[in-house]
């Protein structure tokens, strides 16, 4: 079992000698319905060919890329462009059609839709790549589960079920996750203490907290390191500085996404053929991510020798997610690689989507009042649980309501492999489809009053099935993100704890403005709140 000593070793591998798997859908009793049923109803000639579907024009071989010169396209604008191409062409067909040279993409607008692109997608759904792939491939071998696909994505996949989304094992960790909380809350309360004041030449109002979003960070960090590793990294506790190696950790991963953005978005996509400047600055942070990480894992190896080797360690009794994969006999490249995504990813997406919860709770008073007499009322000034947290109602309805106003990951893609009928119009095999949750969240057809933070809507989503469908901040299906529940319960905890503390205090002048970076859309300036003591 312990035998992961070598880990750093394995790192400088250069070339990826492991198989090459070939992504099949098999074909199973849904498929095989809905393909030729269901919701392809129109026989393939009867379909309008892809050609026809309202988009931008096409020139030869550039396709539209000329459209996106001319509006002065920035990758960190990418969502804008969603929403622009559905009022300039997608208001009746709820589908857009693009292509850059041989990549061709449609974006789809509305949940029935979405519908039928989930139900085709097979027992192995596959979306595209993005540029980590490439150094992912060259130095680990393995993808991890957001890259892999067929077989290999299933088996890792089926290892983060397990230990991550299975609702008991997401419950077993909510005790760790209101230690990290309760720590947050009296780190907000220090840095919000005093009146007016000037802190690194920045004014602040009274109970304002400086850099806010990237004292979530460390918390969401905090909380990702007693979920994988049993191992509380600092920042955020009274006294205790930032580990070291999580503070690098989180520079690297904030100087990393700015490449990693630039590449993804990228129309020719060059650097898949020809090595440039960004995409070595990419690998440097994240092969220093990795080292990281790796020194993580052998400082765990090391700590918990004892138990590693005993003969009753198994994955049932493996009490954080790194030795239970380890208990699974997870190749340690591959393990490496696993850890690398609890941490990273968590910390941006769960921080980014938490920093805009507080924004919609602290500009709406009434919103905050009602939550706080639910979770005074519910918590009796106690901590949360599995149990109570099935009475938080209306805090559950917050948390969706700010993810549907600020959808930080704005939707997900997915390639078929065999020609679909969307809408009347056929979609070729190979096609990019986006599914561009995140206007259909501000779509007025779908959602009355959009641009108004309402949780009460909410309340009782069977009378809105369209409601629900259009938000998908996590996805859909056997692919959908597999941290949900932990994220929905991280999001509970903070949210009850903060707002039974604080009454918190929107001091922007405006809603903020969202920009793309790497996974996910965050505030383009710091968002600015105050916390005053109840
Ligand atoms: C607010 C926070 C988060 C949001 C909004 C979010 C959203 C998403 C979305 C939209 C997808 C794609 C789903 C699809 O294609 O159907 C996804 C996939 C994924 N997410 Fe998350 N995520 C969040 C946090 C996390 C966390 C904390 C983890 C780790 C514990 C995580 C791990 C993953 C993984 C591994 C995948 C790939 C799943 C697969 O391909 O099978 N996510 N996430």
């Amino acid at each position: 079992m312990y035998r992961y000593r070598v880990l750093r070793k394995c790192l400088p591998i250069k070339t990826w000698s492991g198989p090459t798997v070939q992504w099949s859908r098999p074909k199973t009793a849904l498929v095989e319905e809905t393909a030729h049923s269901a919701f392809n109803k129109e026989a393939p000639e009867t379909r309008r060919p892809f050609e026809e579907i309202p988009g931008p024009k096409l020139w030869p071989i550039v396709g539209c890329f000329p459209n996106y010169l001319a509006n002065d396209f920035k990758p960190e604008q990418y969502h804008k462009m969603w929403q622009r191409r559905f009022e300039e062409y997608g208001k009746e067909s709820k589908l857009v059609a693009e292509r850059v040279l041989h990549r061709q993409w449609v974006n789809v607008y509305s949940p029935a839709t979405a519908k039928q692109v989930f139900a085709q997608e097979g027992e192995y759904p596959k979306r595209p790549q993005m540029s980590l792939y490439y150094l992912r491939k060259e130095h680990l071998g393995h993808l991890g589960v957001a890259l892999e696909n067929g077989e290999r994505w299933k088996k890792g996949r089926s290892l983060w079920n397990r230990k991550v989304l299975r609702p008991q094992s997401a419950e077993d960790f909510i005790p760790r996750l209101n230690d990290v909380v309760e720590d947050f809350v009296e780190h907000i309360r220090q840095l919000a203490a005093g009146g007016p004041r000037e802190v690194n030449g920045q004014q602040l109002m009274p109970g304002e907290v400086p850099n806010l979003l990237t004292e979530i960070m460390k918390s969401a960090l905090e909380m990702m390191g007693t979920i994988a590793l049993s191992r509380r990294l600092g920042g955020i506790r009274p006294g205790v500085d930032l580990d070291l190696d999580a503070h690098r950790f989180m520079t690297e991963n904030a100087l990393l996404w700015p490449h990693s953005t630039k590449l993804d978005m990228s129309a020719f996509q060059l650097f898949r053929y020809f090595p440039s400047k960004t995409y070595e600055a990419m690998k440097g942070h994240w092969l220093n991510m990795c080292a990281i990480t790796a020194k993580l894992m052998e400082e765990y190896n090391d700590s918990m020798k004892d138990t590693l080797e005993s003969e009753e360690f198994t994955g049932d009794s493996a009490p954080d997610v790194y030795s239970y994969f380890l208990a699974k006999n997870t190749p340690a490249k591959e393990l490496l690689g696993h850890m690398q995504d609890l941490l990273q990813v968590s910390m941006d997406t769960t921080s980014n989507s938490t920093n805009l919860l507080l924004y919609c709770i602290a500009s709406n008073p009434r919103v905050q009042e009602k939550l706080y007499e639910e979770v005074s009322e519910v918590l009796q000034g106690g901590r949360v649980t599995a149990n109570n947290l099935k009475d938080l109602r209306y805090l559950k309805c917050c948390v969706k309501e700010s993810s549907r106003m600020f959808m930080t990951i704005p939707g997900t893609s997915r390639i078929l492999d065999h020609d679909i009928a969307l809408n009347g119009y056929n979609v070729p095999k190979g096609t990019y489809i986006n599914l561009c949750f995140q206007t259909m969240c501000r779509d007025p057809d779908i959602f009355e009053e959009p641009h108004e933070y309402r949780p009460e809507r909410w309340l009782d989503v069977r009378k809105a099935p369209d409601m629900a469908f259009s938000h998908l901040p996590f996805g859909f299906g056997p692919r959908s993100c597999v941290g949900r529940r932990l994220v929905d319960q991280e999001m509970y905890i903070i949210l009850a704890n903060l707002v039974s503390k604080f009454r918190i205090e929107n001091l922007c002048d405006s809603e903020p403005d969202l920009k793309w970076i790497g996974i996910n859309l965050t505030a383009s300036e710091p968002l600015r709140l105050a916390f005053h003591e109840r």
